[in-house]
């Protein structure tokens, strides 16, 4: 199977978007028929992105990810915010993507391991928005 993905990155002849999309699903099917428990299936996935987008999330174009943006009073409150989600990462070993200015944090969420969203990523979405609710 991996000789299938190295296939699909290694041809010239794929354009590069069609690549990564045939990657991206070669990695949800993998996912899916190795029993992952984390796979996300696509009737859930639509219900659970439906939710996240109402709190502002929002599907990243070029990958398989969600993207939200948050703002804070002060660089402490975003620093505090990110130090309780860091924590969290490392309790469910999930850990996010994200770029901090000041008081401004950007968030993209994806799992690495299955080269696209998966359960962890909804529960690390929604764990991010009750932290958010919190402060
Ligand atoms: C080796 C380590 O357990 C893995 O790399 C974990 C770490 N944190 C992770 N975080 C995310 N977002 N995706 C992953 O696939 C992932 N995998």
């Amino acid at each position: 199977m991996h000789g299938l993905m190295f296939t699909l990155r290694a041809s010239s002849v794929w354009p590069c978007a069609y690549q990564r999309l045939g990657n991206v699903l070669l990695s949800r099917y993998i996912s899916k028929m190795s029993g992952d428990p984390n796979w996300l299936p696509p009737a859930d996935r639509e219900q659970l992105l439906m939710e996240l987008k109402a709190t502002g999330w929002v599907e990243v174009e070029e990958r398989d990810a969600i993207y939200k943006e948050l703002h804070f009073k002060t660089f402490n409150q975003a620093f505090g915010f990110m130090s309780r989600v860091a924590l969290q990462a490392e309790k469910m070993n999930h850990h996010p993507e994200w770029f901090n200015v000041y008081n401004k944090v950007q968030i993209t969420l994806t799992t690495h391991d299955c080269g696209g969203l998966s359960k962890r990523d909804i529960k690390m979405a929604k764990f991010i928005d009750k932290v958010t609710l919190s402060m």
